[in-house]
């Protein structure tokens, strides 16, 4: 039976849809303007502007700025087409959707180019990060992890622990085996082999029960530098950047910041309704629309425990990222001031 049960649960999940050759061939012959021209180097980047077929430009042009392309012979039809799968395996959701994986992308590939750190990750591991930022909430249905247990969601079964982010990486190994978006066939099997492992350790890394977890040791080694190089601490560092890259919404221009966080409750209500309505339980406080004019005191706490000591670790790591934790500052401030004018 648990074999049985187990099958139908991987049939359930087993879908995924795959770009179209045409779709593939439409974006391969679109012009792909300049880093500078879509400003993927601003930390204040906003995507609000951009149409889909900009934002798959734009992430073409940082695989090639990232030399990417070059580097593991990608075929560039497979890229097209690997972008439109991975896309088209975003759900129509509030927040967790395809905008949201394309801005983190952004975000990592900013903080990589801005402290030079592509050169202590090499290549492979930058391929595996822009990957697992591009596929880390693939397939979201907008209900976090402890959803899937309330619900004992087909998802809860397979994986009990990082429920979501076992299944987002599931899904991008399954875009990268399907044909005619087999990104990494040009790559040998031991590079393969590292690409995958570190594209599995980050897209893990984005559960925050992980961030939690693994953020002491990152504090306590950071405090005693100098006397480390950053090389030493690579997977710790990568672990927290996919956080920091994560969540770099709460450093935007308040403009951006108000927008998201907008987002990120209407999902977060949403799933309120499905608990109180389907599940006949109360939901949590973030999640309860009754509570609704508690947000802008939730956001500082979310800034205070969450947000400030990983911003403040990394511009302590690299000056270039100051302005990450001046955003943050800056938003903290602008929540204040809405919780004080209640
Ligand atoms: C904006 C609507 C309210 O949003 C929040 C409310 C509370 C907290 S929390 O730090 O107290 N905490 C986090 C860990 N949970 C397990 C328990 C609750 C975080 C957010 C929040 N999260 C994100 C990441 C998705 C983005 C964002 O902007 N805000
Ligand atoms: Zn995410």
């Amino acid at each position: 039976v648990a074999i049985a049960k187990h099958s139908v649960t991987l049939e359930v999940l087993s879908y995924h849809a795959t770009a179209s050759m045409e779709d593939a061939q439409r974006l391969r012959s679109l012009r792909v303007a300049s880093a500078a021209h879509f400003r993927l180097h601003d930390f204040a980047f906003d995507d609000i502007n951009m149409n889909d077929d900009e934002t798959l430009t734009a992430c073409i042009r940082m695989f090639l700025d990232l030399d990417l392309v070059e580097r593991f012979h990608i075929d560039y039809e497979i890229l097209c087409r690997w972008l439109l799968s991975v896309k088209k395996n975003y759900r129509n959701v509030t927040y967790h959707n395809w905008r949201h994986a394309f801005n983190v992308a952004q975000m990592m590939f900013s903080i990589l180019t801005a402290t030079q750190w592509w050169n202590i990750f090499g290549e492979i591991e930058c391929l595996a990060l822009m990957i697992a930022c591009l596929c880390h909430d693939l397939d979201h249905r907008g209900t976090n992890n402890s959803f899937q247990i309330k619900a004992s969601s087909p998802l809860a079964q397979l994986y009990s622990t990082s429920t979501m982010e076992h299944h987002h990486f599931d899904q991008c190994i399954m875009i990268l085996n399907s044909p005619g978006n087999q990104l990494l066939s040009n790559i040998s099997s031991e590079e393969y082999s590292r690409v995958i492992r570190v594209l599995e350790e980050a897209i893990l890394s984005t559960d925050l029960a992980v961030y939690f977890r693994k953020r002491g040791a990152f504090f306590n080694v950071i405090r005693d530098r100098p006397c480390w190089s950053l090389d030493e601490h690579r997977e710790l560092l990568r672990a927290m950047l996919m956080t920091v890259c994560d969540l770099a919404a709460i450093t935007k221009p308040w403009e951006v910041e108000k927008r998201v966080a907008e987002l990120v409750s209407s999902e977060f209500f949403e799933q309120g309704d499905i608990e109180r309505e389907e599940l006949n339980i109360t939901p949590i406080d973030i999640m309860n629309r009754e509570k609704e004019d508690q947000l802008p005191l939730m956001q500082v706490g979310f800034i205070d425990s969450i947000c400030l000591p990983i911003y403040e670790a990394f511009s302590r790591l690299s000056p270039q990222l100051e302005p990450l934790v001046e955003g943050v500052r800056k938003n903290r401030v602008k929540w204040l001031e809405i919780a004080a004018a209640q």
